[in-house]
């Protein structure tokens, strides 16, 4: 009998687990593609919505595909009146991405059709959500601010839908804009920790809104989704440029992990930075104020600190930290907002699993103690 010890790939680095055709992260031009598609140029030139639409169909929607699916998702914006009750309910401390997956999972108990895994009612489910989410995660801003929720309107898209909903205005067509970009390049990055999650979930042959509450969880942790907001706490706790380096030497002396930087698949830099760090440097010279130019500032040092002290590059919740900040949101809604987005890579994965789908169950080596006998009695 052979005795080798078996290889341990601790937090499943290298493995390769599944195929997918949903995405991927091209090494050799350190670029992403969803469906083929470079992200840079569909964030340069298509919507959101026909980005959710390519996820899930696989192609890009036509004009009349376009115009229903927008019609579909608007209609489905509104939040019924037992839904908001229950959000109303939930305790003032409750952190926005708990809000968001009590109500993803109070949607699942609200659908007679929960159960139901066909394509077309996980296709209609994909769809409340993506519709919904929004509304929840603007409601809960306001909430948090002591005001009342505004409806959505059905005349504006989803990145413009959401300013209205949080603000009650809709800002300059190039803050839209940028908040767009953000929600393309968040939509999708094949097997990272939240999407594995709902995979794995959807791998027992449970339902869809089952599958997101457990991606939910996963994406709130400061590993994953939450370094968005740990990132502006961050800058906050530094305050200044000048301070930047030396906070920074402190902090790694401490072994303190600095957010918003570092990857497990990108090392030499993330492939989604430059597109939103320009689209960040666009709201900067626009906002031209010199608290905004603070921010920037130190931003910018702490980044170049980072690199010539480590050689390590942010990943894309650096620059949509601050984006995010500058556009108006709080920060408990960054990684709620990154969930509106991520959304359509989610459930494009849960459709994936399973149409070709495996009971995912790894092994574990053993390093307990060996047999031994239950004593006869406590006593
Ligand atoms: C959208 C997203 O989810 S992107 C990720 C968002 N998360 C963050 O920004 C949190 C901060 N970053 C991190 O904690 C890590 O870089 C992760 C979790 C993203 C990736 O982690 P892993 O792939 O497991 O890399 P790992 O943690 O092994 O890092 C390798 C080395 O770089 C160091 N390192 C990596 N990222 C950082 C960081 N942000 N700050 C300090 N050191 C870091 C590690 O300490 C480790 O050093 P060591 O070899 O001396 O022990
Ligand atoms: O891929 C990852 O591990 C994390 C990430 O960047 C994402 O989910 O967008």
């Amino acid at each position: 009998m052979s005795t080798t010890a078996p290889e341990i790939h601790r937090g499943l680095a290298g493995v390769v687990v599944d195929t997918t055709e949903i995405s991927t992260v091209i090494q050799e031009t350190n670029s992403l593609t969803y469906r083929g598609y470079p992200v840079q140029d569909l964030a340069a030139r298509r919507s959101f919505e026909e980005v959710a639409y390519l996820l899930w169909h696989g192609e890009l929607p036509g004009p009349r595909q376009l115009a229903d699916f927008q019609a579909r998702e608007r209609a489905l914006r509104p939040l019924d009146r037992t839904t908001c009750e229950l959000l109303t309910r939930l305790p003032g401390t409750c952190h926005p991405m708990d809000v968001l997956r009590t109500a993803v999972s109070f949607f699942g108990a609200e659908d007679p059709t929960e159960d139901d895994g066909s394509l077309a009612a996980n296709r209609a489910k994909s769809l409340v959500l993506l519709a919904k989410l929004p509304t929840v995660v603007a409601a809960d801003q306001r909430r948090r601010q002591g005001l009342d929720p505004i409806p959505p309107n059905p005349d504006l898209g989803y990145a413009a839908n959401f300013f209205h909903m949080c603000f009650g205005s809709v800002p300059e067509p190039e803050v839209v804009r940028c908040f767009e970009i953000s929600l393309v390049l968040y939509a999708e990055h094949s097997f990272n920790a939240s999407t594995f999650t709902a995979r794995v979930v959807t791998s027992t042959l449970s339902d869809l809104y089952s599958a997101v509450t457990a991606a939910i969880g996963a994406l709130k942790g400061p590993l994953h989704g939450g370094a968005n907001e740990a990132v502006m706490h961050m800058l906050n706790e530094i305050g200044d440029a000048r301070r930047a380096d030396e906070w920074l030497a402190e902090a790694l002396a401490s072994k303190r992990k600095i957010m918003g930087f570092g990857h497990r698949v990108y090392k030499h830099g993330d492939s989604r930075v430059p597109v939103m760090q320009e689209a960040l440097d666009r709201l900067v010279a626009r906002a031209a104020d010199p608290e905004v130019t603070r921010l920037a500032t130190l931003h910018s040092a702490l980044r170049h600190a980072m690199i010539t002290r480590k050689g390590i590059h942010p990943n894309l919740d650096y620059p949509a930290g601050l984006a995010y900040h500058l556009m108006g949101f709080d920060i408990p809604a960054f990684t709620p907002i990154f969930v509106m987005s991520r959304i359509t890579g989610w459930t494009a994965h849960i459709t994936e699993q399973l149409a070709h789908n495996a009971l995912i169950r790894p092994l574990a080596s053993y390093a307990g103690p060996d047999q031994r006998a239950v004593p006869a009695n406590a006593g």
